[in-house]
């Protein structure tokens, strides 16, 4: 059975243009003028755009003596529900734990996702058999590998761990992602504040300044030159941040960053407010910053120095947030957002002129699905690829409110706010996966993507880091220092 999406405007990464769209199976098969299917959704008045790509999100994630509260059925619910058809998660294994026995845990729980899905790979421990395993990890099409800076004593690697791991990423054609903060300074922070009677949720704020970003964002930097590997720095919250990876771009170095819907458009004020839950509810890591790091973020989206909008969805239940009553270093960080990312920056980006619908496009989905090596499969509208798509209604309009939400949770970072630009159509692999405000996706379509080793931009790095690699001088007895 065929379906077409007629009457819309495609709005890609590149192009805007009036076409009709043919899907096929989970295939777009056809683009073009007056197209038939079986069945027809009427995308009158709205833009066709790739369906979003969340790179970063944490489904039933065990963190800090929990498990965050969506797991792959309602994330990835939530993720269709504001236009986003595709997330990566972090597969994550205890230190000292074999990546593939963690892989394997994680393929368990991804069984009822609504949509595709793909994992990067957490290196949480060094040693031989995180080493050995890392290459049967990419063979089994995961080619991203996470470095926590931060949480010292439970996810933290050190430099030398750190440095390890990216040469081995290096041989492998794989790319190593950061959580870029200093996790030593942050530590100290944290206990200097609860000594000093600092233990609600502000202190988080207080412990994580963007300085101990901005550092930990120039180590990950030089450490990913040396061992010549491209670098992904998730969560970019701040100048600081922005800064190590603007001005190692314009050194010609391939590092790529990522700022979330919620460090765009939330500010510090949040930590600030009287009321505690709604203080601790905004708690993860890096903190929201104020205006002047939005400005920064906005202004790297605008310029190309920053290239996606993730959410980094890690979302947990008030009784959980309320583990930190006493103790703000105790409070689950996270939050959630997957619903939310494509509405905002819509609203925030696109109606307010910040950003182009083709940019939109570009760092919601296009961007990524290139970064990640899943392109055009995934992140295009083109003959072939995957029907991953929205049918993206621009005067739609609703308040944001956790009583409607598909997340478990029972509250939203982003009550209240309006947001005009909704889907009316979610097709995940040819499947109308939402239909205006009606859900009609099924638990456990959504399949694993595999992304293949040895992107272009891995290859050209490699083929640099040949040419310029240090080469011994051989040099004759006559040009040595006599009597040597
Ligand atoms: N970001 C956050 O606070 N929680 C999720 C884990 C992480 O990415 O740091
Ligand atoms: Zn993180």
């Amino acid at each position: 059975m065929s379906k077409v999406i007629k009457g819309g405007t495609i709005v890609t990464a590149d192009l805007t243009y009036e076409a009709d769209i043919l899907v096929e199976g989970d295939k777009i098969v056809e683009i073009g003028k007056n197209l038939s299917g079986d069945e027809v959704l009427d995308a009158t008045g709205c833009y066709v755009m790739p369906g979003g790509i969340d790179p970063h999100v944490h489904l039933e994630m065990p963190f800090m003596g929990t498990h965050s509260a969506d797991g792959f059925e309602s994330g990835t619910r939530a993720g269709l529900a504001g236009g986003t058809t595709m997330v990566v998660d972090f597969c994550l294994p205890n230190p000292g734990q074999s990546l593939l026995e963690a892989l394997a845990i994680w393929q368990q729980k991804s069984g009822l996702a609504c949509s595709d899905y793909s994992y990067h790979m957490a290196i949480t421990s060094w040693n031989e058999q995180v080493f050995n395993e890392m290459s049967e990890v990419v063979d089994r099409g995961i080619n991203t590998f996470k470095h926590f800076m931060a949480y010292k004593g439970a996810l933290m690697v050190d430099d030398d761990e750190m440095f390890a791991s990216f040469q081995r990423c290096a041989a492998l054609g794989a790319m190593p992602l950061v959580h870029a903060e200093n996790g030593d300074v942050v530590a100290t922070m944290q206990q200097k504040l609860l000594a000093e009677g600092n233990n609600g949720p502000e202190a988080h704020a207080y412990s994580r300044p963007p300085e101990v970003e901005g550092e930990a964002a120039n180590r990950a930097v030089m450490i990913a030159d040396m061992a010549g590997v491209p670098l992904y720095i998730v969560h970019a919250s701040c100048e600081q941040a922005h800064e190590a990876i603007r001005r190692a771009r314009q050194k010609g170095m391939r590092v790529f960053g990522e700022p979330l819907i919620q460090h765009l458009t939330l500010d510090d004020s949040e930590y600030r407010n009287p009321d505690w839950d709604h203080a601790a509810q905004r708690v993860m890591s890096p903190p929201f910053r104020n205006k002047q790091h939005q400005d920064s973020l906005w202004a790297g989206l605008q310029s190309g120095s920053l290239q996606v909008v993730a959410t980094d969805h890690c979302a947990f239940t008030i009784e959980q947030k309320r583990f930190g009553i006493g103790d703000f270093t105790k409070i689950p960080n996270g939050t959630g957002g997957l619903e939310d990312r494509m509405p905002m920056l819509w609203t925030y980006g696109v109606r307010t002129g910040r950003l182009t619908m083709n940019e939109f496009v570009a760092v919601t989905s296009t961007n990524i699905a290139k970064i990640l090596n899943m392109y055009p499969r995934k992140g295009a509208i083109l003959e072939g690829a995957d029907a991953d798509l929205v049918v993206w209604d621009p005067n739609r309009s609703k308040t944001i409110t956790s009583k409607s939400q598909q997340s478990v949770i029972e509250y939203n970072v982003f009550e209240g706010k309006e947001v005009v630009g909704l889907p009316r159509f979610t097709l995940t692999r040819g499947r109308v996966a939402i239909e205006e405000s009606t859900i009609k996706t099924e638990p456990g379509v959504g399949e694993f993507i595999g992304r293949d080793a040895y992107p272009a931009v891995n290859k050209a790095l490699s083929q640099w880091k040949e040419i310029t690699a240090p080469r011994k001088v051989e040099r004759k007895a006559e040009n040595m220092p006599a009597g040597v």
